[in-house]
């Protein structure tokens, strides 16, 4: 294990420390969101300023462009980069196609309009966000403000409609108040216990007045780096079917820990 750290965030930083591996000088890169991320973030940091690694990073958050700059990555904004090499992003769950359940952060949105600017997609993630089946961890659907009571009562109905466990909506809340997204717009859970067709479940939720983007991501991530709380690393690749196994050496004069805290 990592010196300092609890066995889920050497997970974390072992996916995350893998990952950037693939980041190759000259490229574009959407950085992701969330605690996984940021480790994947401060890695590339480390890289920018030890080996002169020269990238462009297009942040997914606020949150994440502030990390990346105070990190000396130079960040632009999409609509600069328009076309990217690589997203590394993390994930809430994972299924055995490499379709995705993100938005825990409430930052699926943007994550997702990057992810699909790109030409490549690598989810990082903890071994404990794999499942069998996507739908255990509340599927976040962001919604505009205005009427987003209605857009909660018509995505009740649709969950009537189709083959869902749970059918509870709820309004994210920080505090007492609803959470924003960066967006400016509400966040809605949706507790389902288990999503029978996740693609069917995708389509239909945007279809609904008043939603900007659902948590689902399908056929979007080509690899997933997923990271175990003793260094090991599983590499599987969607398109060849492969899967490999490292492991991270925390021993590494690279991986110092005081320099990524
Ligand atoms: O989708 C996300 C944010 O919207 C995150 O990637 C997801 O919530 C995973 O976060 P963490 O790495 O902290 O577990």
């Amino acid at each position: 294990m990592a010196p300092n750290l609890s066995p889920i965030e050497t997970a974390k930083f072992a996916a995350a420390r893998r990952a950037v591996d693939f980041v190759e000088g000259g490229m574009r890169v959407g950085l992701g969101s969330g605690s996984t991320a940021a480790w994947m973030v401060r890695c590339l940091g480390q890289r920018v300023r030890e080996e002169g690694l020269k990238i462009t990073g297009v942040p997914t958050s606020d949150r994440t462009a502030a990390l990346a700059r105070a990190e000396g990555i130079t960040v632009v904004a999409l609509e600069e980069a328009r076309w990217l090499d690589l997203t590394i992003d993390g994930t809430d769950e994972f299924d055995p196609d490499l379709n995705l359940i993100k938005g825990g952060g409430g930052a699926h949105l943007r994550e997702k309009i990057v992810a699909t600017a790109s030409d490549q997609m690598i989810v990082i993630a903890d071994a404990a966000k794999e499942v069998a089946h996507l739908g255990a961890f509340p599927l976040p659907v962001e919604v505009v403000p205005f009427g987003w009571q209605t857009s909660k009562a018509l995505i009740e109905e649709i969950l009537v409609s189709l083959d869902v466990l749970g059918r509870e909506v709820t309004l994210r809340m920080k505090g007492d108040v609803p959470f924003t997204s960066d967006e400016g717009n509400r966040i809605l859970d949706l507790h389902l216990g288990r999503i029978g067709n996740a693609r069917q479940l995708a389509l239909v939720l945007n279809q609904v007045p008043g939603v900007v983007e659902n948590g689902l991501f399908i056929d979007i991530c080509d690899r997933v780096v997923i990271g175990h709380g003793d260094g090991r690393v599983e590499l599987r690749d969607i398109a060849t079917g492969s899967s490999e196994e490292d492991r991270i050496d925390f021993a590494a004069p690279e991986n110092v820990f005081d320099d990524l805290g």
